[in-house]
């Protein structure tokens, strides 16, 4: 992915995928592929766009500053200061942020505890966990008012091993080196979310997988 209109398909398709899942409801939600890693470029969808119907026009070059870089009239995801903490902190390549039922109600549950804690499920290879005993913990972050706090709170919390933030009653944030592993990740931390979430309700969860 060499050039700006491939890297805004990128975000386009990540956008779309997440869209038909119902992961990006009323314009909810953000997305970016990182355009080039010195200087800081990324490509990230501008604020309020409805992230189901996104044309080139929506997706936007941004700085490491957030300035918007080209002509347009419309303002990057208020939550440009998150993706911005995240590239810096990994060098990642794509992030994506949605808001689902599943992260919600999972952040709301262990909001106390500050993470969830996860081991003996299948889809931790999908986070790059291939052990049969590895134990990962998905950090839960407070929702900021203050974007630029909500974006160090999210960077601080996230571990290059596990790559997914909760933000409490909001959604998650989660990345990868490429948009593909960007959605891999966030595809396995909503089904881990929706699992647990329906074993507690069956009164199935144990200490181990707590
Ligand atoms: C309508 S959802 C409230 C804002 C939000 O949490 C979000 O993810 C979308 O904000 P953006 O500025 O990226 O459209
Ligand atoms: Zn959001």
């Amino acid at each position: 992915m060499h050039t700006f209109p491939e890297q805004a398909e990128a975000v386009i398709a990540l956008a779309k995928f997440c869209s038909d899942k119902g992961w990006l409801p009323a314009t909810s939600g953000n997305l970016s592929v990182k355009a080039q890693a010195e200087p800081l470029r990324v490509a990230i969808t501008r604020s309020g766009a409805d992230k189901q119907r996104l044309v080139p026009a929506d997706i936007l070059l941004i700085d490491e500053d957030m300035q918007v870089m080209g002509d347009t009239a419309y303002k990057p995801s208020a939550e440009t200061s998150v993706h911005i903490e995240l590239y810096r902190k990994f060098n990642c390549g794509s992030i994506v942020h949605v808001h689902t039922v599943f992260n919600n109600l999972m952040s709301e549950l262990y909001a106390s505890e500050g993470q969830i804690e996860i081991s003996g499920h299948e889809l931790l290879k999908a986070l790059g966990h291939w052990d049969e005993h590895a134990r990962i913990a998905i950090p839960i972050v407070p929702n900021h008012a203050d974007l630029d706090e909500l974006g160090r709170a999210v960077a601080d919390a996230a571990q290059a091993e596990v790559p997914a933030v909760l933000v409490r009653a909001h959604g998650i944030y989660a990345w990868g080196d490429t948009p593909d592993a960007a959605r891999r990740h966030l595809e396995a931390v909503e089904f881990l979310c929706e699992y647990l979430y329906r074993l507690r309700l069956i009164g199935g969860m144990s200490d181990v997988r707590k």
